[in-house]
């Protein structure tokens, strides 16, 4: 998978280099490479953002860095590489946005900043490559890079290879639906406080249908529209 990632905080993504996704990188499943916005001016402040048309608070970025930047990753004509836009009028991002996007062989994301990005950026790359505005939530962050993060982790675990057991990525919350079961380690006794007998008993038909039950019982408390499907 190639991942470019387009923003005015390159050094934002250093962090990718380390731990799992640093090891993806370097065994080259993963190939990440930041560009940053303002090589892509050419006035004298290195200007990325403007006055809003039609008035209003805040700034917007411009659209020609956008599309020289763009342009140099995806070329100027058709592409197979997706377009992913942070966006606080984002489709929500969920467990299945993460699937999706790592069976892509090619993500592209631009990180907007301010009151967001010249809508004829997102319009003129739609015509000649997939784009998906994403939001992480009902909330909004000061611009697209927190949001890009998670997105990448989220979905770069997901790669074949990058996670060394896959089937750590099984039972995890959200990918059956339910919320993950409660986990404990050694020692069997701490502060007064024992792990349920039934994990120490070595019946594993018992195990998994109480580690179910307690799915089912934190989804029904914590989410319990996520029961709804
Ligand atoms: C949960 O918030 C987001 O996903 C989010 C993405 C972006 C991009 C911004 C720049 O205009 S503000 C913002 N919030």
């Amino acid at each position: 998978m190639r991942i470019d990632i387009v923003t005015i905080f390159p050094s934002f993504f250093d962090v990718l280099d380390l731990s799992l996704l640093g090891k993806a990188r370097q065994s080259g499943l993963i190939d990440v490479r930041t560009h940053d916005l303002r090589e892509h001016t050419h006035d004298r402040h290195r200007t990325v953002d403007d006055t809003p048309y039609g008035g209003g608070a805040g700034m917007v970025m411009k659209p020609e860095p956008w599309g020289e930047a763009l342009d140099e990753i995806v070329g100027d004509g058709a592409s197979d590489a997706l377009l992913v836009v942070p966006s606080p009028a984002g489709e929500p991002f969920t467990q299945a946005t993460a699937r999706e996007l790592a069976a892509e062989a090619h993500l592209v994301f631009a990180c907007g900043r301010y009151e967001g990005i010249d809508q004829r950026v997102v319009d003129h790359y739609g015509e000649r490559m997939r784009v998906r505005l994403i939001s992480l939530g009902d909330y909004v962050l000061n611009g697209g890079e927190v949001a890009v993060m998670a997105m990448i982790e989220a979905a770069g675990r997901l790669v074949p290879g990058v996670v060394g057991n896959p089937e750590s990525l099984v039972e995890e919350s959200h990918e059956d639906g339910l919320l993950e079961y409660p986990s404990y380690t050694k020692p069997a006794s701490w502060r007064g406080l024992e792990v349920p007998p039934v994990l120490l008993s070595g019946n594993h038909g018992a195990i998994a249908a109480w580690r179910h039950e307690q799915q089912v019982e934190r989804t029904r408390r914590v989410r319990p529209e996520l029961l709804d499907d």
